[in-house]
């Protein structure tokens, strides 16, 4: 973050971006929590007796926030995922794949190719961060590098997030104090709001409404994919989510998408749905085992979209018509 706009920044919204921003305000005994002042604003009518007490000029505190917010977006640059590259291995005939991929934040990218082709195990590759260690001999680059333990200790194991299909929760416990849990436990500054938050997106995206004193141990399928993408966005810190197979799991595919990209994320997902394969900007081909091709998106498959929307609409709608347990009868 820039200094000026970090000095321009309110700072409950400043502290709720970059919690560490609390450390500092916290040592001068100032709440953050509720100052919606920004730190330029505070500075000027902070009164005499705070510099005397804390033995520090009006210029040494300034230097001191300076020289503090530096630090922070310097840390954050160093976290930043640029790009994310799977560098060629073998199929699974023990021939050389014929391309690598490349992963960018705020993309999506689907896994497609048949059944049994390998593109959970492209998934598996990326979220053991692959080292020619793996079936595939596939490695995983990081920001150009080879991953290693201090680049894994650096995002304190919150680098890769994953939803998969057969994901259930064991812990009895509601869900909103599920999410608190997990937002406290990723010091999340005012972990009310950000819950509320996630409830709400998480009955957006899915297809049957639940609630926050729901036991985690009684939502459906759709409603826990629902609820981790939810909060894989909003609470979870993973710069990469790997997604396998959401289609027919009662989940809002595009609002999903959309906000996992509006967090930019990389996002890659294994799929045979033809709608989040037109929604992704590129896919991967996976034949045998290895990458075969990576293909973009074209415009004439982005116009595609609308009509299979249509379609899947109608499919919906059927589906919805049966499980009310409706009939067909003659007129
Ligand atoms: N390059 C490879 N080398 C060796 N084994 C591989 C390779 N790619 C995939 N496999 C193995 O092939 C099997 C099937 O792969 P995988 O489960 O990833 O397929 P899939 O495309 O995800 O299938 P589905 O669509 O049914 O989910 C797995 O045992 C996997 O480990």
């Amino acid at each position: 973050m820039d200094i000026d706009f970090t000095l321009e920044t309110p700072l409950n919204k400043l502290v709720e971006k970059e919690p560490t921003y609390k450390d500092f305000f916290t040592a001068f005994n100032i709440a953050t929590l509720t100052e919606s002042r920004t730190f330029t604003e505070m500075l000027s009518i902070m009164s005499e007796s705070f510099f005397e007490d804390n033995n520090i000029s009006k210029d040494e505190f300034l230097q001191l926030f300076s020289d503090f917010a530096s630090g922070i977006s310097a840390s954050e640059a160093n976290l930043k995922i640029e790009r994310l590259e799977v560098i060629a291995g073998n199929n699974k005939l023990g021939e050389p794949e014929l391309c690598n991929l490349e992963l960018i934040p705020g993309q999506i990218t689907c896994v497609v190719g048949p059944t049994g082709s390998g593109k959970s195990r492209l998934l598996a590759d990326i979220e053991w961060l692959a080292n020619n260690d793996t079936p595939t001999k596939r490695q995983v680059l990081i920001n150009g590098n080879a991953a290693n333990d201090d680049l894994i200790n650096t995002f304190e194991g919150k680098l890769i997030a994953q939803i998969t299909q057969n994901m259930n929760f064991v812990l009895d416990i509601a869900v909103h104090d599920f999410l608190v849990l997990h937002a406290q436990s990723r010091f999340v500054e005012n972990p009310e709001a950000v819950v509320d938050e996630v409830l709400i997106m998480a009955n957006e995206l899915s297809g049957e409404q639940f609630k926050a004193d729901t036991p985690i141990t009684c939502l459906s399928g759709g409603q826990s994919r629902a609820l981790m993408i939810a909060d894989v966005a909003c609470i979870g810190q993973a710069p990469i989510v790997l997604i396998d197979e959401i289609e027919n799991a009662g989940v809002n595919k595009k609002k999903a998408l959309d906000l996992l990209v509006s967090k930019d994320k990389i996002v890659l997902m294994a799929t045979h749905d033809p709608l989040l394969i037109l929604l992704a900007d590129k896919r991967v081909v996976i034949e045998n085992g290895g990458m075969h091709k990576v293909i973009f998106t074209n415009n004439l498959e982005k116009d595609m979209y609308a009509e299979l929307e249509q379609i899947d609409n109608k499919q919906q709608q059927i589906r919805d018509f049966f499980r009310k347990g409706d009939e067909v009868k003659p007129n």
